[in-house]
């Protein structure tokens, strides 16, 4: 059975169909990469998944509960990290993670070590009392991005995971990525960076203008961008 399964989603604003009937399963353990041009509905559909858009039509069901009808259960099973990040003013990094650790109710023990361990790897465990006001974007990035690696879930929503890290910590995610996913997360990432995320995912789906146009092996995606530059 598909961990993600997304029915005939259909989102309209200000009214324009965003989404159309859209219709995709993710299994367990993979990598996804959605793929579209500006405007083609990705970071629509992440938040539709995550509750932050409201949906017109269609259901969409994570693990065993349906985001209509078990709001909380469905939400712990995921978590997001956004292409801007979106952090409180009022809270440092660590109350960040703190938040974070809470609402996934996680022990305390394992808080403590991942928080250390994913502070030092990202190189901002000397930030960890910084209000997001004196953190540069890159760090504020590196801060939310931590919040939504802490919690062990079975789907994680990246929104141009790549964007404002420097090379280090880019190619450090990637190798975090593929850890969680050895360990049976399944990952949802939308990027333009198309050379990274080919080595990245298992599998892509492709958005135009608000409809699913493909979906498949990545591997047979790399054989389409080929063809096409030939
Ligand atoms: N709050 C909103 N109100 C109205 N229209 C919106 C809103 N947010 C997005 N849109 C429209 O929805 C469409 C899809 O936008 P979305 O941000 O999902 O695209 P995207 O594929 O993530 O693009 P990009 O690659 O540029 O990030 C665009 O036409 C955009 O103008």
């Amino acid at each position: 059975m598909s961990l993600l399964h997304i029915e005939n989603v259909t989102v309209n604003m200000l009214h324009e169909t965003i989404l159309n009937q859209v219709n995709v399963n993710l299994d367990h353990g993979k990598i996804y990469a959605l793929i579209g041009h500006n405007g083609a509905g990705k970071s629509t559909l992440m938040k539709t998944i995550m509750g932050l858009i409201e949906k017109n039509e269609g259901s969409i069901k994570l693990a065993s509960y349906n985001q209509d009808t078990s709001f909380l259960s469905f939400k712990q099973q995921l978590s997001y990290i956004p292409e801007e990040p979106f952090l409180l003013s009022e809270l440092t990094a660590m109350q960040h993670f703190q938040l974070y650790g809470q609402s996934y109710q996680m022990k305390e023990s394992s808080f403590n070590e991942k928080v250390h361990e994913l502070a030092s790897q990202f190189e901002i465990d000397d930030k960890l009392n910084e209000y997001p006001e004196s953190l540069s974007k890159g760090m504020r990035q590196k801060v939310q991005m931590i919040c939504a690696l802490l919690p062990d879930i079975p789907l994680l929503l990246i929104d141009e995971p790549f964007m404002g890290l420097d090379v280090y910590a880019a190619s450090h995610l990637q190798q975090l990525l593929r850890e969680k996913v050895s360990h049976h997360t399944t990952i949802l990432l939308t990027s333009h960076q198309l050379d990274r995320i080919q080595d990245l995912a298992d599998e892509f789906i492709m958005l135009h203008n608000g409809k699913i146009e493909d979906a498949g092996k990545m591997e047979d995606f790399r054989f389409l961008s080929r063809r096409s530059e030939e």
